[in-house]
């Protein structure tokens, strides 16, 4: 079978690590979680001291780090500098930094360079997902989605993760979600936006089961129009 490439963006917990790692693992491509690459950086920024809120800062040293992705849906992986990264870049720390550093245009380069190799080595082809996948990282991708979800919503599923993690009430974790979705989507280099011919697909009232079905029919449907 041909190598297929899906773009899946959209705001924060609207579903699209869930339903990209599934719809990979069930079509037996790899998948990149992208907000991962950027979180991994923002942590290394964190640990050595650079100053997040400086732009200049970061981009003189946003080539310094070794990120590497894991491209297994069910095994999803990030190293920085050789050192697991998966459980320091969840931390509130890194969510509430991740929207400054990734806005800085020489980061957002150094990053796609790292996405756009990742894809052009699926050989089987790949489930990318992010903000600006459909975009500007691969805007030739054979199919794309855009997932959105309303806020009460995605407070409500991330509110439910986090307990017992890191306490959060609905309202203010509503309240980050709302913010950092504004800085994504304002940001002057490749914001948080639907790609012109992608498929919107909201979430809210549907089941991530059913996400995941509505999504393995649109790249069915693609492969056999091919
Ligand atoms: N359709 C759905 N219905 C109910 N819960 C869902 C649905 N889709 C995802 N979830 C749950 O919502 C939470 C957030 O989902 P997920 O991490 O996939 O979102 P995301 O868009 O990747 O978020 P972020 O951009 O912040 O990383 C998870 O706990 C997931 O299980
Ligand atoms: N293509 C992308 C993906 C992510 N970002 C930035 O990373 C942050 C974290 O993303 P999560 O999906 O892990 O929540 C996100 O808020 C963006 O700032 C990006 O810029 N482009």
């Amino acid at each position: 079978m041909e190598s297929v490439i899906v773009a899946i963006d959209g705001p924060s917990g609207t579903g699209k690590s869930s339903t990209s790692r599934a719809v990979a693992a069930e079509l037996g491509l790899s998948y990149l979680d992208t907000g991962a690459q950027y979180r991994a950086i923002t942590w290394w920024m964190l640990t050595n001291g650079i100053d997040v809120d400086d732009p200049g800062a970061v981009a003189a040293v946003c080539g310094k780090p070794a990120i590497e992705s894991g491209t297994d849906p069910l095994a999803p992986a990030i190293s920085v500098d050789g050192a697991d990264a998966a459980g320091p870049i969840r931390t509130r720390e890194v969510t509430s930094k991740v929207s400054a550093v990734s806005a800085v245009p020489e980061v957002r380069a150094r990053i796609t360079g790292l996405q756009r190799a990742i894809a052009a080595a699926a050989e089987k082809g790949i489930v990318v997902e992010g903000r600006d996948i459909g975009t500007t990282v691969l805007p030739a991708a054979d199919v794309k989605i855009f997932l959105t979800a309303s806020p009460e919503a995605r407070a409500a599923r991330r509110s439910g993760e986090l307990k017992g993690r890191e306490a959060a009430d609905l309202a203010s974790t509503r309240e980050a979600l709302i913010r950092r979705d504004a800085a994504d989507s304002g940001r002057k280099t490749s914001p948080l936006a639907k790609a012109d011919d992608a498929v919107e697909v909201d979430t809210t009232e549907l089941t991530l089961q059913q996400v995941i079905e509505c999504v393995v029919a649109l790249v069915e449907e693609k492969r056999a129009g091919r």
